[in-house]
């Protein structure tokens, strides 16, 4: 039986709910009540979204997500800002009944989040952020989201400027700085800019770059973070850093942590995508 704060975290999913519900049935034979916790990307490329969101919705105060990119693109796509790509997934959720309830809800989930000690955030942290202003700006995108101006910032978010932050970004620019290091970071030049090109896992770090994580004096050294969104860095446990995206949707496995124990549950998967025809 779980004890009262038992939590478990799970990587990305992007619409394989079928392992998905294969992993909550594994977390619930050692803790049952455990709170479930996931690192974003619950949608796309899977073939089924439509089902994951709604699963994860009905778990209701038991669960909560941050935002990935897929999840932030899935709403702008919802919303005729973008065109959806050729490996998009989407569909079924577009023309569900109850979309709209499902998109509101995923609009809501927050960009950052504190669970024992440890950050979650689905892809990274910019080497200048503390913990705390990282909280502090996932927070200022998560109130626009919520808020008035929600499309104005789904429509600016796509591209990848600025690469570096400054305290002295503001609008657009500002919150595309910081939805581009929680969702979609990988590697950072070593004075710490940001890089979209590469997405191979650290045998292959390109010259001049490091893992975001492994920049010299990173304002968040030493603290517990986890993240998702990189499938081909897969699992990685670091006493300061939980790497969760073990490529459910590329045929690796869907990985789940518990906190504060960091007991590994897997489940394998089958092939949804191949590498390199993402687009
Ligand atoms: N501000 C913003 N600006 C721009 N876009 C934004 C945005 N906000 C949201 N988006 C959206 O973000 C989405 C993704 O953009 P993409 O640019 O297409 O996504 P990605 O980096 O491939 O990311 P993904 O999240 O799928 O990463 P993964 O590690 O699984 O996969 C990474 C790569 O690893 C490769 N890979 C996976 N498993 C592999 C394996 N076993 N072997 C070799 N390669 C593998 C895959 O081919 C894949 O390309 C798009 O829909 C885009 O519109």
């Amino acid at each position: 039986m779980a004890s009262g704060n038992a939590c478990y975290v799970i990587g990305d999913i992007q619409g394989c709910c079928d392992q998905l519900e294969q992993l909550l049935a594994l977390i619930s034979h050692t803790a049952p009540t455990a709170k479930i916790l996931f690192a974003g990307d619950l949608v796309n490329r899977g073939p089924k979204s439509l089902q994951t969101l709604r699963l994860v919705k009905a778990m209701g105060a038991r669960a909560d997500s941050v935002l990935g990119n897929h999840d932030l693109h899935l709403l702008a796509v919802a919303n005729g800002l973008r065109p959806a790509h050729k490996s998009d997934t989407l569909d079924e959720i577009l023309q569900a009944p109850d979309r709209e309830e499902l998109l509101d809800w995923l609009r809501q989930r927050p960009l950052a989040l504190i669970e024992q000690g440890h950050l979650l955030v689905h892809a990274g942290v910019f080497p200048a952020w503390s913990i705390e202003q990282t909280l502090a700006l996932a927070h200022e995108v998560e109130q626009v989201l919520r808020g008035p101006d929600w499309l104005s910032l789904l429509r600016e978010m796509y591209g990848n400027t600025p690469e570096r932050w400054s305290d002295d970004l503001h609008g657009s620019e500002r919150w595309r700085g910081i939805i581009n290091a929680l969702t979609r970071m990988r590697y950072c030049s070593l004075d710490g800019a940001m890089d979209f090109d590469s997405k191979d896992g650290m045998a292959a770090t390109p010259p001049g770059l490091l893992p975001w994580f492994d920049i010299a004096n990173r304002n968040s050294a030493g603290q517990p973070i986890i993240f998702g969104h990189w499938s081909t860095l897969g699992l990685v446990l670091r006493p300061d850093l939980i790497s969760l995206d073990t490529g459910c949707v590329w045929g690796g496995k869907l990985t789940a942590v518990s906190l504060p124990g960091r007991d590994v549950l897997q489940v394998d998967c089958p092939q949804q995508q191949r590498p390199g025809k993402s687009k």
